[in-house]
This record gives C-alpha cells, structure tokens and sequence, in this order.
C-alpha cells in the first residue's frame, strides 16, 4: 500500500480544521442539519470553540473542556440512526484530511464516545422495576 501523503493530526490548527470541516458537512447533511439548527437551534460561534476545548482535550490532552456534553444531549429526539451518521461524517471528515496514528484514534474515541452517549440515551429496563 502507498504511504499516504496526508499529516496526521497533531496541534490546535489541526483540531480547527477538523471541527470546522466536521460542523461544515453536519450542516451540508439532511438528517443532522435539522437537529442541530431548527430543534437545538445552535449557536455556531459559541458551540465551535467550545467543540475546539473539547477535541483538544480528548486528542491532545490539554483538559481544556470542562462542559457536561451528556446534559445537551438527552432533550434531543436523535436515535441509533443520528449516531450512525454523526459517526460516518466524523469518519469520513478525518479520512479527508489526516492519516496517522492521532488520526486513527480520533475515530476510535468518537466511536467510543457516541456509544455512550447512545447508550446512557436510551430508556433503562431496568427502572420498570422501580428502585
Ligand atoms: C446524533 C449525534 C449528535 C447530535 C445530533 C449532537 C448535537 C449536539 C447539540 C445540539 C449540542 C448542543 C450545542 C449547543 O447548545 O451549543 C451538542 C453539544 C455537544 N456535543 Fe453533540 N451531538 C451528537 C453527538 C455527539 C458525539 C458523538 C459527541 C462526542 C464524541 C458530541 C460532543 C458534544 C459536546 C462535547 C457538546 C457540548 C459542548 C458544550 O459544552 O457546549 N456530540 N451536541
């Protein structure tokens, strides 16, 4: 196979460009656009750098996020179907523009993170038998 002629993903430019390019296609997408812009109605100029805090703290370890991600999540009406495709245009988004060791656990730590996030989402059965 040929070495790929993309960086990998390595300081603050590098987490900018991703969430930028990221958020660009997540607005470009007819599933996810809706959610983010008619039901949560984002502030784009607030949640981009507060999503710059939060990658540079998973990939770079820089700590500096120190938000509760889980609480914005649980009103949106967003199922296995919305994480599917977040995970693919994040996929995809990374693939586009790194190849590397960072780059790849970029996408394993997405993954990861969305299935908890779906996961703590969805009803417990547990709760039918009262506590
Ligand atoms: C279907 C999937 C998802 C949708 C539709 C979604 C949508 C949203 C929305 C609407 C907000 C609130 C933004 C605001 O009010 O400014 C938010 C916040 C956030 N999301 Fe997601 N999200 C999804 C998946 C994920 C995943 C998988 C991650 C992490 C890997 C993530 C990380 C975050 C973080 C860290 C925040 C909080 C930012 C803050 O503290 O202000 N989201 N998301």
């Amino acid at each position: 196979m040929l070495a790929s002629s993309l960086p990998d993903l390595e300081n603050e430019a590098d987490i900018v460009r991703l969430v930028d390019a990221f958020y660009g296609r997540v607005n470009a997408d007819e599933l996810l656009r809706p959610i983010f812009n008619d039901v949560a109605r984002v502030d784009w100029a607030t949640h981009l750098p507060a999503m710059y805090d939060f990658w540079s703290s998973v990939l770079l370890g820089t700590s500096r996020y120190k938000g509760r991600p889980m609480a914005k999540h649980f009103p949106l009406p967003i199922d296995a179907a919305h994480f599917r495709q977040w995970l693919a245009l994040f996929q995809a988004t990374v693939d586009a523009l790194f190849a590397g060791p960072k780059a790849e656990e970029a996408k394993v730590k997405a993954q990861n993170i969305g299935a908890m996030f779906e996961h703590r989402m969805r009803p417990n059965p547990l709760s039918l038998l009262g506590s």
